[in-house]
């Protein structure tokens, strides 16, 4: 009798003390998940940690990564992925015409409609509404700037020597509707002939770290080509620092999109293309380019050129056989002829393996970066802050300088050049990216208006972008996760600038309309 007590004991207290231990594991998995959002020390970034572990909901993370790993195949390049069932909560948005599915974006309602945001726009389009409108500003193009016209058929970047550049304007890489009549139609035949016309010289890019060629098309017209290295699905590897990770092809379209979406249009139009190695670039390969190319045991067509990072064998750019998807980005105008200024980052990284940035360890560096010229005023520090949120709903560390069009002047918009280095994490946010954000505390009126939009519908930023990339040859253009990961970090935009604007007396200093 003694004997079956104990025994009876024993069990009862094991499978409490197995209950515990599960229970500990599985809130230490869930604890992990939110921690590993906030990668950084220091006050601001222990605000942001905890700030980041209130918003994070692991099981709703659990369970995007548990539906986004049964959707792998819709995002690899299978020729014709199951479709996800719609049981899963998923939506599928569009189908390509080869039948290959786009991938889903997130379809469940957001948590937090921001209504205290909303009525911060709200208050604002009322007050220009009262007093007039909006200023109409001077927004020449940069034929306007060398008094040359810009004529009916070209006036974005352009791709042949018949439609030359001269049509960027002041505020903005390409006009939102019509430059003269419908930009986005200009943008897109643009695109449309970057993707057919044939191929006619090509060369290594010099500059940058990583193998890059220039493509001369039949009519003179010029794009930035950057190979595709590795599937969709293949994340950031955990050894790699931002500053050696490889680039993505695919990053530089989904950049494109997102930009063009979030209204910033500060992103060269770049497009999707597949090339075959041994007829359209081996025969035009010259010098030591040429002597790069060779046939991989597997029988592949590959090259690596020369650069200082991965242009070996061993990263060889290999063709499946022959076949090589790109992304190319339409060629801005040459230096001589529309110079640009090259401006280093104020919230550059280090870019070593040991030395931290300055303003990863002062929480008072945004008050020298206000006093320093051009953040000083006018739109620069706005536009500092739109460039972090576009990288932080990408996941982009890699932002060390930025370029702008010198004719312009300071007051007009920096490009959005290289973002090779998005796309990278999908179940990871680095918060530190959003720094000039949480630092400053000041936000773009039209900017927080948009995030706003695409946060609370009726089409989700996820939505958005895949209906905008569901023309590009190279769709799906994203692995699903990193669909979802846009609108959790949408999500997490707006909940920083929540924070911001809580302690502040004056809302109209921290969300600032700049009529751009
Ligand atoms: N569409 C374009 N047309 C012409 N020049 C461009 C274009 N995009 C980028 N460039 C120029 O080429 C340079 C290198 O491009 P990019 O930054 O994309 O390469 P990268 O290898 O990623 O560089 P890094 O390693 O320095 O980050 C840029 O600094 C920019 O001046
Ligand atoms: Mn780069």
């Amino acid at each position: 009798m003694k004997l079956k007590k104990r025994i009876i004991l024993a069990i009862v207290t094991s499978s409490v003390l197995l209950t515990v231990v599960v229970l500990l594991d599985t809130g230490a998995i869930l604890y992990y998940h939110g921690n590993r959002n906030a990668h950084t020390e220091g006050p601001v970034k222990n605000f942001f940690r905890r700030h980041l572990q209130r918003m994070s909901n692991g099981s709703r993370d659990a369970s995007l990564i548990a539906s986004a790993s049964g959707q792998l195949s819709a995002a690899s390049d299978d020729p014709a992925p199951a479709r996800p069932s719609p049981a899963e909560g998923e939506t599928i948005l569009s189908q390509g015409p080869t039948g290959r599915t786009e991938p889903s974006a997130t379809d469940t309602a957001p948590p937090d409609p921001y209504l205290d945001l909303q009525q911060i726009v709200a208050k604002v389009k009322k007050r220009n509404k009262k007093s007039g409108g909006r200023k109409q500003r001077w927004n020449p193009t940069i034929g306007d700037l060398l008094g040359r016209e810009s004529g009916n058929n070209y006036c974005v970047f352009s791709s042949s020597e018949k439609t030359r550049q001269f049509g960027i304007v002041f505020t903005t890489a390409y006009p939102r509707t019509g430059c003269m009549a419908a930009g986005t139609i200009h943008v897109n035949t643009l695109l449309h002939y970057v993707t057919t016309l044939p191929i006619a010289h090509i060369s290594q890019k010099e500059g940058g770290t990583q193998i890059k060629l220039t493509i001369e098309f039949s009519d003179g017209g010029r794009a930035l080509f950057k190979p595709m290295r590795h599937p969709r699905d293949q994340q950031t590897l955990k050894n790699q620092f931002y500053f050696t990770d490889f680039e993505r092809h695919n990053a530089e379209i989904a950049a494109f999109h997102l930009d063009r979406l979030l209204g910033f249009r500060r992103a060269v139009p770049t497009v999707g293309r597949t090339v075959n190695i041994t007829k359209d670039l081996f025969p035009l390969a010259k010098g030591d380019l040429l002597k790069t190319f060779f046939f991989s045991p597997e029988k592949n067509h590959c090259f690596h050129g020369k650069c200082s990072y991965y242009c070996d064998t061993a990263h060889a750019i290999c063709g499946s056989p022959d076949m090589l998807e790109g992304s190319f980005a339409v060629f801005l105008p040459g230096d001589a002829e529309v110079p640009r200024v090259h401006w280093r980052h104020p919230w550059r990284r280090s870019y070593s393996r040991r030395r931290k940035a300055e303003w990863e360890e002062d929480d008072e560096y945004c008050a020298s970066v206000k006093e320093t010229p051009p953040y000083n005023e006018g739109r620069r520090l706005l536009d500092v802050v739109d460039m972090a949120v576009l990288d932080f709903l990408m996941g982009n560390m890699d932002r060390h300088h930025y370029e702008t069009i010198e004719m312009f002047g300071n007051n007009s918009a920096p490009l959005h050049l290289d973002h090779g280095r998005g796309f990278g994490q999908a179940f990871l946010d680095e918060a530190s990216i959003l720094a000039p954000l949480y630092q400053c505390c000041v936000m773009r009126h039209s900017t927080l208006a948009t995030l706003l939009r695409f946060h609370t519908g009726p089409e989700r930023l996820s939505a958005a972008m895949v209906a905008s990339m569901a023309r590009d040859p190279l769709r799906p253009v994203l692995w699903p996760p990193h669909l979802h990961a846009l609108d959790r970090r949408l999500n997490t935009v707006l909940h920083v600038t929540r924070r911001c604007l809580h302690p502040a007396k004056d809302p109209n200093k921290v969300i600032i309309d700049d009529f751009h």
